[in-house]
């Protein structure tokens, strides 16, 4: 058995005590200690003392912060008793006295004001700090208050990640098979940098949640038997100013004396969202600043002396700063994609190691009963299963308890994501590859990696990946036509093939117009507009996207001006889709009916497709928006 350290030592924790005490103790005298002045003098009210004053019966007075004393004439108009009352905030007082004929001064404050002060300044802070300490060693040991800064990191070394493998990861082969390189670097460095090659730095993994990206970046460290340093991205940003910044760094720091290690970092959008979305008055301050520490971490060492990797997980790549995904920096990325039937066959196989099946359990059946379902809900599943066979008092898990997890578990996943009918699935499939095949020859749009129609989550039931082929920060007119074309292409799918349009295509639309009206308003590539700045939301200044640089207003004119232009650009994209689909329509047909067949398409199959469309006629790109210059093809 492991001896327990104490907390603090025994010593510290009694000064600590009697400190408490004795700052209790002068905590109560301070409550008391101002009453005690005015008790011999007698008190009045102060509507009693203004009668007085009126009534000519006030000699002098003197006028202090929290009290008047004054002095009464007795008959004979001599001086007589004094009073005291407790002033009300008055400004009129000095001239009703005058007025009067009172004699009056003002009192400083008295004299034991400093300690009073003092008292009160002092000591709420240092009860505050006692009884934090206390609590601490209580219940933190000696982390907490003091290693604020220290980063809360958890590491496994490797005694306890050597148990996770990539055989424990199933369903994500095309990940895997990136990571084998990864798990090479760490196990023998010197083999690559003899060679002069530059061990890559970060690895960004991508994908929806529950896919088992945490999974594949522990099974990483366990195949190469190197430590592992886990972190979420939210908590970096948790608490003060300048934590978040010290905890990369203290992170950094350890992870670098135990190189060659990992760093894993979860939910890497919590600190590496885009820097100009950030708030106008500084309000993401603290996770700016611990974004730039990370920048400058990840720069800081040389990969060929420490071999320090990081792997950060997101599912919002889109919302990433750039900064993050330079060269030196998560300049790769692995995609952890749901898995298709073989491969929610093969996770099933894992998770169902851990339970007694019954003779009858196909899983292969089972996994053709779960599309859409991520790892981890596959997990949840086989759980689920094994509980309701307690529940039914089986022996061994039966195909009737999957069935019934399987309800189960999609009636909870409903709930967050409809599952589609037949006819919702052809349209999404149409819609995904519109996008494709537009996107196949448009310039400056991504790669298009993957076209998907498993359902995930409810804004999205389709879905066509596209990775940035390179960093991009600039784009040229050209290219953002390209990608308004690309983001019409499913609707144009709908159009064309079913004749009439759904709601799917909004969120396309509005990226789409979105990106117009920065093409016009903020890029200068309208003709008629010129190369001016235009913005008409006068959008609040305390908005979350931060767009808050209130410009010029912009007058009625102008206004239909811009919606003309933004309509012209988005209408002629539309053309543009139309025509590449209408001169695609064959392998629309096909690719499309593959997709529904297959509920993915990636890789070379994809490839394969995507080679095949050709680019429109150009004459039957027709131009709507009479202002906009010609695009030439
Ligand atoms: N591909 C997989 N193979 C086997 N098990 C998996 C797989 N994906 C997920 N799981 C199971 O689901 C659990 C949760 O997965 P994990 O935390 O790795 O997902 P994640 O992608 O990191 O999710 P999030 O984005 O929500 O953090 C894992 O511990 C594992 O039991
Ligand atoms: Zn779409």
């Amino acid at each position: 058995m492991a001896v327990k350290k104490d907390p603090q030592p025994p010593r510290t924790r009694q000064i600590l005590n009697i400190v408490f005490i004795v700052l209790s103790g002068l905590l109560v005298l301070s409550l008391f200690l101002p009453s005690n002045f005015s008790t011999q003098i007698p008190r009045e009210p102060y509507s009693m003392f203004i009668h007085r004053v009126q009534d000519h019966e006030v000699l002098r007075a003197s006028v202090g912060q929290d009290e008047i004393r004054y002095q009464v004439r007795d008959d004979q108009g001599n001086p007589g008793e004094v009073y005291a009352t407790t002033p009300i905030f008055d400004l009129q007082l000095p001239n009703l006295l005058e007025e009067n004929g009172v004699e009056f001064a003002a009192v400083p404050p008295p004299k034991n004001q400093w300690f009073t002060n003092l008292l009160g300044w002092i000591i709420p802070p240092l009860i505050f700090v006692a009884v934090w300490r206390l609590f601490l060693a209580r219940g933190g040991g000696t982390q907490g208050a003091l290693s604020i800064g220290k980063s809360r990191a958890r590491v496994y070394v490797e005694g306890e990640t050597a148990k996770i493998t990539f055989d424990d990861v199933a369903g994500v082969d095309e990940a895997k098979a990136e990571l084998v390189e990864i798990v090479d670097f760490l196990k023998t460095p010197g083999r690559f940098t003899q060679l002069g090659a530059r061990i890559p730095k970060g690895v960004l993994l991508v994908g929806p949640p529950g896919t088992g990206k945490t999974l594949l970046a522990k099974a990483v460290a366990g195949e190469a038997g190197v430590p592992f340093f886990s972190i979420s991205g939210s908590e970096f940003v948790e608490m003060f100013v300048g934590v978040g910044s010290s905890r990369v760094r203290d992170l950094f720091e350890q992870a670098k004396k135990q190189s060659p290690c990992i760093i894993f970092i979860d939910e890497l959008d919590a600190i590496g969202k885009s820097r100009s979305t950030g708030g106008f008055y500084g309000g993401n301050d603290e996770r700016e600043q611990t974004l730039n520490q990370l920048l400058t971490e990840m720069d800081g060492f040389n990969a060929s002396e420490t071999t320090v990797i990081v792997l950060a997980a997101t599912n919002r790549p889109e919302s990433l700063d750039p900064a993050l995904l330079r060269p030196g920096r998560f300049d790769r990325q692995v995609l952890v994609d749901r898995p298709d039937l073989r491969g929610r066959e093969a996770i099933l196989h894992i998770h169902a190691q851990g339970v007694r099946l019954a003779e009858d359990v196909e899983l292969r059946t089972v996994a053709m009963r779960t599309p859409g379902f991520a790892g981890a809900d596959l997990a949840n599943l086989v759980n689920e299963a094994a509980l309701l066979a307690a529940r039914h008092g089986h022996t061994a898990v039966t195909q009737s308890d999957f069935d019934e997890a399987i309800e189960r578990v999609i009636a909870g996943l409903e709930k967050k994501s409809r599952a589609l009918s037949d006819r919702e699935k052809r349209i999404v499939a149409y819609h995904e590859v519109g996008h494709a095949l537009v996107g196949a020859v448009m310039p400056g749009t991504d790669r298009v990696e993957k076209i998907s129609i498993v359902p995930r989550g409810m804004a999205a039931l389709g879905y066509t990946l596209q990775l940035p082929t390179e960093e991009r920060f600039l784009r040229d007119e050209m290219e953002l036509r390209g990608q308004i074309a690309t983001l019409l292409g499913g609707r144009s799918a709908e159009e064309l093939v079913f004749g009439r349009v759904t709601t799917g295509a909004a969120n396309d639309l509005k990226r789409a117009t979105d990106l117009a009206e920065q093409m016009v308003t903020s890029f200068g590539m309208s003709k008629v507009l010129g190369p001016l700045a235009y913005d008409r939301s006068q959008r609040g200044q305390f908005l979350e996207d931060g767009l808050a640089n209130v410009r010029r207003a912009v007058s009625n004119e102008t206004a239909k001006a811009i919606d003309a232009e933004v309509k012209g650009l988005v209408e002629q994209g539309h053309q543009q889709a139309l025509a590449i689909l209408q001169a695609n329509h064959a392998l629309l047909e096909t690719v499309a009916e593959t997709l529904l067949a297959d509920e993915v398409i990636e890789g070379e199959a994809l490839k394969q497709f995507l080679q095949r469309v050709q680019p429109p006629d150009t004459t039957a790109v027709t131009v709507a928006g009479p202002a906009m210059a010609q695009v030439p093809q």
